[in-house]
């Protein structure tokens, strides 16, 4: 018997430690039963206490590399990452029109859990003007949204209030995730599409090792669309997986620890770990 299986691009920058960035998508999505397939954006010199160095592809490279997967195995979802110039956002804008590209996730990626930028100055104009434009769904953490809306945040109105402003710029829908700090026992995100305000509820998962949840939450909502489910199912299951992820207690390296994407398959492994 032969078979396929829906495929998901990511789009994104390389971490070399191994948890967030195109290697946390890769995980994701194979643990998630689907194809994964990448367009390397940048390599980062980078561990779980911050990055050391950046080493940008070209933008005819990236655009060849999507080309070259399109053209073959052609993407059910698209995933974006890590994006550091605006020369690369709008090669990247290209190669999406260009091919038709469906389900489209854009994480604006601006800063590493561990503090360091993985953005350049002035590239979040060109991500919204060219990028949101084609999104299913956009995934900005408070921080990220506090730069895309001008609203400061510090409460759960301020959040809706900060998914509004997005939503002007993208007729997709706007996740604003709520990893940092809002709520000190809750990990609410908050969905906003077509003018509703949805909360998708979590519960604070007491840890330091968050190095890569935002990637990791991005690329399964993409295979969420990528398998038909509609943005608000493709919400729900992507943050199960990622709070099964955190809650797993992988605890390894000596800063924001990565998670463990294979959590729900390590029993049926030979290979369990040993105590940190
Ligand atoms: N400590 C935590 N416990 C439970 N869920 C979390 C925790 N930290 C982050 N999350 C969830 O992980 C996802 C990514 O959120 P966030 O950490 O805010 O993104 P980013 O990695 O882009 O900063 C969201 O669904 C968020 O609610
Ligand atoms: C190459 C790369 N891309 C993205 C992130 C953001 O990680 P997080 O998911 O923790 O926000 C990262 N640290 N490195």
């Amino acid at each position: 018997m032969t078979y396929a299986l829906k495929s998901v691009l990511s789009i994104a920058g390389s971490d070399s430690s191994g948890g967030a960035g195109i290697q946390a998508d890769i995980k994701t999505i194979e643990a998630l039963g689907l194809f994964a397939q990448t367009a390397v954006t940048a390599l980062t010199a980078q561990n779980t206490t911050g990055v050391a160095g950046v080493f940008e592809s070209t933008p005819e490279f990236v655009r060849a590399q999507m080309d070259a997967v399109f053209a073959d195995i052609r993407p059910d979802a698209v995933k974006i990452g890590m994006v550091s110039s605006g020369d690369l956002v709008r090669a990247i804008a290209s190669g999406l029109r260009s091919h038709g590209a469906k389900n489209v996730v854009v994480d604006p990626v601006m800063v590493a859990t561990s503090g360091s930028a993985l953005m350049g100055e002035g590239v979040k104009d060109v991500l919204v003007s060219e990028l949101f434009p084609l999104a299913r769904v956009v995934t900005p953490n408070i921080l990220e949204a506090e730069a895309l809306s001008g609203v400061s945040i510090s409460s759960k109105a301020d959040m809706e209030r900060a998914a509004q402003a997005i939503s002007a710029t993208t007729p997709g829908a706007v996740l604003v995730k709520g990893g940092h700090d809002v709520d000190a026992t809750r990990a609410d995100d908050l969905l906003y599409t077509e003018g509703n305000c949805m909360w998708i509820s979590g519960v604070r998962i007491e840890t330091s090792n968050t190095h890569g949840t935002g990637c990791t939450l991005s690329s399964a909502i993409a295979c969420g669309l990528a398998e038909g489910c509609d943005v608000e199912d493709a919400v729900v299951r992507a943050k199960r997986y990622v709070a099964g992820a955190l809650a797993a207690g992988l605890d390894m390296g000596q800063g924001c620890g990565p998670l463990d994407h294979l959590w729900a398959l390590r029993g049926a492994l030979e290979t369990r770990g040993s105590e940190a």
